[in-house]
């Protein structure tokens, strides 16, 4: 199993020159994919999605950890790299070519999952809403482990009175722990990416009582949306708000930058 040949050999025996198209961005450092495979905790034995495994770099860490990997590439190039990979790991991955948009994932995997990822940038952030959105939770998911531009990691882990502050970290946030896990330098990919990257560890929490989700991201989507006004006026369509506010002792000259998430699931509580 160790005898794998080196990412750079594989890249150029299967002729995969990275797309722009589909967010290609490789990493071949193995020291760094393990740490990056580390990440979730002990893999052993569990299951895991992986999406654009590309040429299999994080594939191969993820099953040296021992975890029982199911891969969604949409490059068919990647397709003989990746079986070459399955080979080598017997029963333990399953390689699906396809678009992991269109793949319903908890349906796909069968069972709970970890999702390990260096996503596609121009994916990611949909990826991330749709697992962290919704009313089903707990979430077929265990947990989190994803690369996004380094800009995108500070948006999905900040604190109220940041400039990063916005609806990305409150759903990030009012069910679920994030935390940033590790910054990657662009140096690290081929090509190297324009923006440096880091990678958000999320895991699932209770989620509050009495709380939709569907109001809650209405909620966000309409302070955020004009995150300069005052919470009176962002807050206008959303019928009931003003009221809320009120009720929860919210001051309306508020802005929304400034309401700890607590506070937009207190909203969300009355309105729900
Ligand atoms: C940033 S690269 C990462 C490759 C590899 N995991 C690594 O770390 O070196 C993103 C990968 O996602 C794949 N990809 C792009 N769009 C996709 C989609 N919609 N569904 C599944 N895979 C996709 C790309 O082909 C590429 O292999």
């Amino acid at each position: 199993m160790s005898e794998l040949p080196p990412l750079r050999e594989v890249i150029a025996a299967h002729g995969l020159s990275a797309s722009k198209a589909l967010g290609q961005n490789f990493l071949f450092d193995e020291q760094l994919l393990s740490r990056i495979a580390a990440i979730p905790g002990d893999l052993s034995g569990k299951a895991v999605l992986e999406i654009g495994p590309g040429p299999g770099g994080l594939t191969r860490a993820l099953l040296r950890a021992g975890a029982r990997v199911t891969a969604i590439e949409r490059d068919a190039r990647c397709i003989p790299a990746l079986a070459e990979l399955s080979a080598a790991f017997p029963g333990q991955l399953r390689v699906i070519e396809g678009d992991a948009l269109a793949e319903d994932h908890a349906t796909v995997l069968g069972e709970p999952f970890h999702v390990v990822a260096n996503l596609p940038y121009n994916i990611g952030t949909l990826l991330f809403t749709r697992w962290l959105g919704g009313e089903t939770w707990p979430p077929a998911w265990q947990s989190l482990t994803l690369m996004f531009q380094q800009e995108v990691a500070q948006r999905i882990v900040a604190a109220p009175g940041s400039g990063a502050y916005g609806r990305l970290a409150v759903l990030a946030q009012w069910r679920s722990a994030a935390k940033l896990a590790m910054k990657v330098h662009r140096s690290a990919f081929t090509p190297p990416p324009k923006v440096m990257s880091a990678i958000v560890h999320v895991t699932p929490a209770e989620a509050p009582a009495g709380v939709t989700a569907r109001v809650l991201e209405r909620l966000s989507e309409a302070a955020f949306g004009q995150r300069r006004k005052m919470l009176r006026q962002s807050l206008k369509g959303v019928p009931g708000a003003l009221e809320a506010l009120e009720t929860c002792g919210i001051d309306p000259q508020r802005r929304a930058e400034t309401l700890a998430i607590g506070e937009f699931v207190a909203l969300a509580r009355v309105l729900s």
